[in-house]
């Protein structure tokens, strides 16, 4: 029988792919959905080297750049600290990646994943 497109997909990527959706909804005015773009953050990018966020992780996946699952919570974490680094403490952004960062850690202990079984390993 031929395989959906979505069944082609490497296992990882499946699983990488469902754990972003729903870090995503944890971002509900999507702060973190596009890259900040300068215009709006005045010097953002001579503050912020490794800039981050949610449409880069997806494009990452689809081009298998997450070796492990441990590379895509990097970015994450990458991507909140970010915006705790840039904006100061106080600020909605600020704010946002801090419960951002509380919320989508806690999706993302070992208890959570385990079920989702052997392919992490
Ligand atoms: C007000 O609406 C938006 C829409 C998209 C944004 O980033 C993708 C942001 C945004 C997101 C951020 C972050 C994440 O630092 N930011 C910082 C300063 C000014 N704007 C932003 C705000």
């Amino acid at each position: 029988c031929v395989l959906k497109a979505s069944q082609k997909r490497r296992p990882l990527s499946r699983l990488l792919e469902q754990l972003l959706r729903n870090l995503e909804k944890r971002d509900p005015n999507q702060f973190f959905a596009w890259p900040v773009n300068d215009n709006f953050a005045p010097g953002y990018s001579n503050v912020i080297r490794r800039p981050m966020d949610f449409s880069t992780m997806k494009q990452k996946i689809d081009d298998n750049e997450y070796r492990s699952l441990n590379c895509f919570i990097s970015d994450f974490k990458l991507m909140c600290n970010n915006a705790m680094k840039y904006n100061k403490t106080g600020t909605i952004y600020h704010k946002a990646a801090r419960r951002l960062l509380h919320a989508g850690l806690k999706q993302l202990t070992p208890q959570k994943l385990r079920p989702l079984g052997d392919i992490l390993t």
